[in-house]
């Protein structure tokens, strides 16, 4: 795996701009012996909720990162940056345009050394991100294989993130990926709200992601960390 300011990570929370959190749920959180905090969404991020999310990450030492989502959510003052392609889709807004649109604005700004490219691959074709993307989520193991090759070895991407965002993965596939993958750190996020899929997907993942149980569940989310931790 490639040395970056992110090759530590085994465990990370995501945190949505267009959800709210209350004070000591985000202190539980930033908190919790995580690896780092994520800010992203696929609907409804803005530049003012982005930048009021961040705000509150930062009273606590905990790595903050910003998936870049959107063009108006590209927010300075994160620890780091991920910008996400979307690598099976046909339509190429998803995995050069909106990026290449993104550049043209701020490539000026951008923080190249805190930066990370992330190969997606979206299974679960019910996810908000497949839906906007027109990801194809129906993909065989040999299909599969093909996008981890083309990510890691061919494009050589830092980051090959398996989203199954809303539901818990097939985990006959991430293992297919985790065989597959040499360089790229391997992110796993989707269905994670027990202390069991957390260990599961951090059998294969380099780093397992938990998001929407935070919302609903807040100790089963903080279970996670222990989880992984007491690997
Ligand atoms: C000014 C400054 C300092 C800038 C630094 C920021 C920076 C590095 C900018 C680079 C410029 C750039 C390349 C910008 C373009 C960014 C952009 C718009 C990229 C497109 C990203 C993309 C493919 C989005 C599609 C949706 C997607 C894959 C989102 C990822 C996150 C995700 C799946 C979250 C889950 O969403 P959620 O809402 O929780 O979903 P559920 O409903 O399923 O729960
Ligand atoms: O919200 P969940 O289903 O935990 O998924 C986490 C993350 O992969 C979403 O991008
Ligand atoms: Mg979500």
């Amino acid at each position: 795996m490639n040395g970056t300011w992110h090759s530590h990570w085994r465990h990370a929370f995501k945190l949505d701009p267009d959800k709210s959190i209350g004070d000591e749920a985000l202190e539980a959180i930033c908190m919790s012996g995580t690896d780092g905090i994520i800010v992203g969404g696929s609907s409804g991020v803005t530049y003012e909720n982005t930048i009021d999310l961040m705000a509150r990450i930062r009273r606590y030492e905990v790595d903050c990162a910003l998936e870049v989502s959107t063009l108006e959510g590209a927010v300075p003052g994160f620890d780091g940056y991920f910008v996400p392609l979307v690598l099976n889709t046909e339509r190429s807004e998803w995995i050069v345009g909106r990026q290449l649109q993104g550049l043209m604005e701020y490539g000026t700004f951008v923080p190249w050394e805190e930066t990370a490219a992330q190969g997606y691959i979206i299974l679960n074709g019910d996810a908000t991100a497949a839906k906007l993307t027109g990801a194809n989520a129906d993909l065989t193991e040999s299909e599969l294989v093909a996008h981890i090759q083309l990510a890691d070895r061919l494009l050589r991407l830092p980051a090959v993130y398996i989203e199954y965002s809303g539901t818990f993965g097939n985990m006959d596939m991430l293992r297919a990926a985790s065989r597959h993958v040499r360089d790229a750190q391997l992110f796993y996020g989707g269905g994670i709200d027990s202390a069991e899929k957390a260990a599961q997907a951090a059998e294969f993942a380099h780093v397992i992601v938990v998001g929407n149980v935070i919302y609903t569940d807040l100790n089963a989310a903080l279970s996670t960390v222990r989880a992984v931790k007491a690997r």
